[in-house]
């Protein structure tokens, strides 16, 4: 039996126990263990076989949005309030302990969304349950970070340090620079921009860093080292990432008003349901999806029908989506990406 399953059986047995006097320490024998083994569940995992405990859920729908906080700062009640599944929310931490995944239906889209254990700093080094929700949150296409509105901005900068730490880049690009390891021929450096953070140098000391001698290195954006230094490592994710604040209900005015004007940031009350649909607003702009509707020759587009793609999805995704045969029945080469008010 895993710890999960361990766990939910001793809250069973509480539930369904009498409070009396006769109970008493059978009661406390079993809270005793309960906290115990979600003390467990906290420890970094040794084994490989407790890594993914609770947190494989299958992706599905048109996106996945992943919600990032410290412990109860209200994922579980956004969870609950946003889509039809119910994640238990209570005043303790740590009341969510696997990955619960709810929908979100917006627009003719179905968006995926995962509440998660709270994280807290060493996260990334596997304190809590981290690791498993770090590599939850690579999965998505928009990480929320809640944030509890009454608490101090010094949570959001220890998280965007964790997942830094792990190689997850918020609301950034991929750098613009052209990297190619070569068999020989020395290290070729070029830039199309004015570099102010990088020389050829430096680059060159970077790269032999990294023990690599012969490659083509091509700056079309005047990145940083540490930028550059991301491409040669690969293996980056770069994720837009929208900051809720929660519980602004709690808060005053003059703060709700300096906290909505910070840059991705968007306040919120899931107490008082304030602000939601805002979110939800900013959420679908932050997915980027497009929306395409088909029509048939003479015809209206069924506006209540669209088919959901990513931003920069070519034709022939929209094919494949219609059916699988469709692309390869083209007789010229579909072009390559979809243009608004055309497909
Ligand atoms: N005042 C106020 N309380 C809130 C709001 N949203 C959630 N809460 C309360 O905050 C507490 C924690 O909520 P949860 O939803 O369990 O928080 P969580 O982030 O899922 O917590 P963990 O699963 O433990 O990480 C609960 O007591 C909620 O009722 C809000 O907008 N205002
Ligand atoms: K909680
Ligand atoms: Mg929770």
């Amino acid at each position: 039996m895993g710890i999960l399953e361990k766990i939910s059986e001793i809250e069973k047995e509480i539930a369904r126990t009498q409070k009396n006097k006769a109970t008493e320490y059978h009661l406390g024998l079993l809270k005793a263990k309960l906290a115990k083994y979600r003390a467990q569940l906290l420890e970094p995992s040794k084994s490989a076989s407790s890594k993914g405990e609770g947190f494989d859920v299958m992706k599905s729908g048109d996106a996945r949005v992943a919600l990032i906080g410290f412990p109860s700062v209200g994922k579980s009640t956004f969870l609950s309030l946003m889509t039809s599944t119910a994640s238990e929310a209570a005043s303790y931490e740590f009341t969510t302990l696997t990955c619960i995944p709810g929908v979100i239906e917006y627009k003719g889209a179905n968006i995926q969304l995962l509440d998660l254990p709270g994280i807290i700093e060493g996260a990334a080094q596997g304190k809590g349950r981290g690791r498993q929700v770090i590599a939850v949150a690579r999965t998505a296409d928009v990480v929320i970070m809640m944030l509890d509105a009454t608490k101090g901005e010094v949570q959001r900068s220890l998280l965007e340090k964790e997942l830094e730490s792990v190689g997850i880049r918020l609301n950034k690009h991929k750098p613009n620079i052209y990297f190619k390891p070569k068999k020989g021929g020395g290290i070729s450096f070029n830039s199309t921009v004015t570099l102010t953070q990088c020389s050829e140098k430096l680059v060159q000391l970077i790269l032999h860093e990294y023990k690599i001698f012969n490659a083509e290195v091509l700056f079309r954006e005047d990145c940083s080292p540490d930028e550059f230094i991301d491409v040669i490592v690969g293996n980056r994710v770069y994720m837009p990432c929208l900051y809720v604040y929660n519980k602004i209900d709690q808060i005053s005015m003059e703060e709700v008003d300096r906290l909505a004007r910070k840059p991705n940031s968007v306040v919120i009350s899931c107490g008082m349901k304030l602000n939601l649909d805002y979110l939800l607003e900013m959420l679908w702009e932050y997915l980027a999806l497009t929306c395409i509707y088909t029509k048939k020759r003479g015809q209206r587009p069924d506006f209540t029908d669209a088919i959901i793609l990513r931003k920069g999805a070519s034709v022939e995704h929209v094919c494949h989506r219609i059916h699988r045969s469709l692309a390869s029945q083209f007789k010229a080469p579909a072009p390559s990406t979809v243009r608004s008010g055309w497909a």
